[in-house]
């Protein structure tokens, strides 16, 4: 219990600090929303005391025009007043569009340099619903809880001085009342937080399945598991409803509170305030000042309360940002260049997924001029194995040599790996050019030679604007995405090429290209690995591997 505490004051103030940091990255804005901030805050503080002076002084004296020209004093000041909530409020808007810009920038480059195993502990749904969801609540706490928070506690700050200028007995009877009304608020936040916590989970679950659902409507339809998908949703979504009301109720006991504390103060002021006249001790003006003084100070409290259900609405999403931007990134050393690798060990590599022994004591050399064909039934741990080659998964034990002898850190394997997955994702709002690119220059004769090589050029003459189509545009095939992924592993011309089950969606013309292209990698001296279930792969490896409960071990029957 007490090691939970702790990790909740610590993971509050990680998420203070976070929210700061927001505060203080952008402080020249701020100190501008400040003085606008400062000046709304004055601002309400003048109109009460104009109402008193009008009631005590200017309507006693009888004399119409010293009160036509209050009135119209009162107007002004009521028309300055808007205008600078106006520009106080643009400005923080802007400031929240900035910031959120920022933000959005800030975690999608970070998640690019968080280790690949961090993907493998998450899936597309959750991180969709972080990324797009959980931002956007940091976008509203910036645009709302930080302007509000501080003009609020400015104008409470100041009305709280004129209440006691004006009595300072009176000005106790809503000081007691809404100390004991935020107490209890208290009490209801801690409540609701959880619920807003446990609210965004289950959001996460929904936002994930709905993903599978799109994924498989295929099968789902040849299946006809309508029903099993409308059960299946329907308790999550009940789920999700069940949180929803229980948040609801404790949310609006907020907004409830506030109401009654406004109708409780309003009766106390009045009540003791008309004794006070009574007694001779303060002036109608002072009353009606004091108690538009109340109301006004009604309407920074109300928002403090607004502010505070937003942030409690929003804890759960940027806790969840606030994960990701603690995650420790990968550390990429410096590259020294190698232009002669002449082969790649691994050396007693050993390899486990939460605490599941997947691979032990894995001796393998892949070398040059050689294709090495890696086998082994359907998670023997094929694909792990060719992870921790390419340094996207860090092994429990042993080494990555290049050449024998050098070490090889992250930076020289993926400089000089070139890799092509079994179901290769493609970037759909980008062309088939910048697909194969992906941000690398390379001369116009070595893109046309990749392209003929590979067959793109003839896969692309289908299409109206050939290479420079989107790949939202055209429907490719799942052989064709294997073809692109291909040329875009080739084009750095690495020394090392590491293909996992490349030719799973190929035609058989499709396929013996790409084996001829391999076949030619190999005689200009490149060292190739290859996944492969198919015995037409097999035929051109040169030496083959099998993994078999986490050992792996020449096969020689195969080659
Ligand atoms: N992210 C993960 N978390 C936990 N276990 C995992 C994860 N990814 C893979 N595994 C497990 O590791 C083992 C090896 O998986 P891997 O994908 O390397 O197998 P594979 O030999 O490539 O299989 P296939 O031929 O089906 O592609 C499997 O038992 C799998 O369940």
């Amino acid at each position: 219990m007490a090691e939970k505490i702790k990790n909740e004051k610590l993971e509050k103030r990680e998420i203070n600090h976070f929210l700061f940091g927001l505060f203080k990255k952008y402080w020249k804005r701020q100190v501008i929303a400040i003085i606008f901030i400062s000046l709304m805050a004055l601002s309400i503080l003048i109109f009460p005391m104009l109402i008193k002076y009008t009631i005590d002084t200017v309507i006693p004296s009888k004399n119409i025009n010293i009160l036509f020209r209050y009135i119209l004093l009162m107007i002004a000041t009521l028309f300055g007043i808007s205008l600078i909530t106006y520009f106080g409020e643009v400005i923080f808007e802007f400031n929240a569009l900035k910031a959120k810009k920022d933000i959005r920038k800030e975690i999608i480059i970070k998640l690019t340099r968080l280790p690949y195993e961090f993907f493998m502990k998450i899936n597309s749904g959750e991180l969709i619903s972080k990324l797009m969801s959980d931002l956007e609540m940091v976008g509203v706490v910036v645009s709302q809880v930080f302007p509000i928070f501080a003009l609020s506690v400015l104008q409470i700050t100041g009305i709280i001085i004129m209440l006691f200028y004006l009595n300072w007995k009176l000005a106790l009877v809503p000081i007691i009342l809404t100390t004991c009304s935020l107490l209890i608020l208290k009490l209801i936040n801690k409540k609701a937080e959880k619920l807003s916590i446990h609210e965004r989970e289950v959001f996460g679950e929904i936002s994930n399945m709905l993903i599978d659902i799109i994924n498989n409507m295929k099968t789902i339809k040849l299946m006809s598991s309508n029903m099993w998908i409308s059960n299946m949703i329907d308790n999550y979504l009940d789920n999700h409803y069940k949180i929803g009301k229980k948040f609801t109720k404790w949310i609006k006991l907020t907004g409830a509170l506030g109401n009654s504390i406004n109708g409780m103060i309003t009766v106390g002021v009045f009540s003791y305030g008309g004794y006070l006249i009574i007694k001779n001790e303060i002036t109608l003006g002072t009353l009606i000042a004091f108690w538009t003084y109340i109301q006004t100070l009604m309407n920074p409290l109300q928002l403090l309360m607004k502010v505070n259900t937003v942030l409690r609405s929003s804890w759960g999403g940027i806790k969840r940002v606030v994960e990701i931007t603690k995650y420790e990134e990968e550390n990429i050393p410096e590259l020294k260049e190698e232009n002669n690798i002449k082969s790649i060990k691994l050396e007693n590599i050993g390899f486990s997924f939460d605490n599941k022994k997947i691979l032990d004591s894995i001796e393998l050399s892949l070398e040059k001029g050689k294709i090495t064909g890696i086998i082994g039934e359907n998670g023997a741990g094929k694909t792990t194995l060719f992870n921790i080659l390419m340094g996207l998964y860090k092994a429990n034990k042993g080494n990555i040599k290049f050449n024998d002898t050098e070490n090889a850190n992250i930076s020289l394997l993926r400089k000089n790996i070139g890799f092509v997955e079994q179901e290769p994702e493609l970037f759909k709002n980008c062309t088939i050019k910048e697909n194969i690119l992906m941000g690398r220059k390379i001369s116009k004769e070595k893109l046309k030679e990749i392209l003929e090589v590979t067959g793109i050029k003839r896969i692309a003459s289908k299409f109206e604007k050939g290479i420079d189509e989107k790949i939202k545009d055209i429907k490719l095939s799942g052989g064709q995405k294997q073809i692109i992924a291909i040329a875009r592993a080739l084009i750095d011309d690495p020394q090392i090429i590491l293909l996992d089950e490349f030719t799973s969606a190929m035609d058989s013309k499709n396929e013996e290209l790409i084996h001829n292209i391999l076949i030619k990698l190999k005689e200009k001296g490149k060292i190739i690995g290859i996944i492969t279930h198919k015995d037409s792969t097999l035929k051109i490896c040169d030496e083959i591997y099998e993994i078999k409960k986490g050992i792996l071990l020449k096969n020689k029957s195969r080659v």
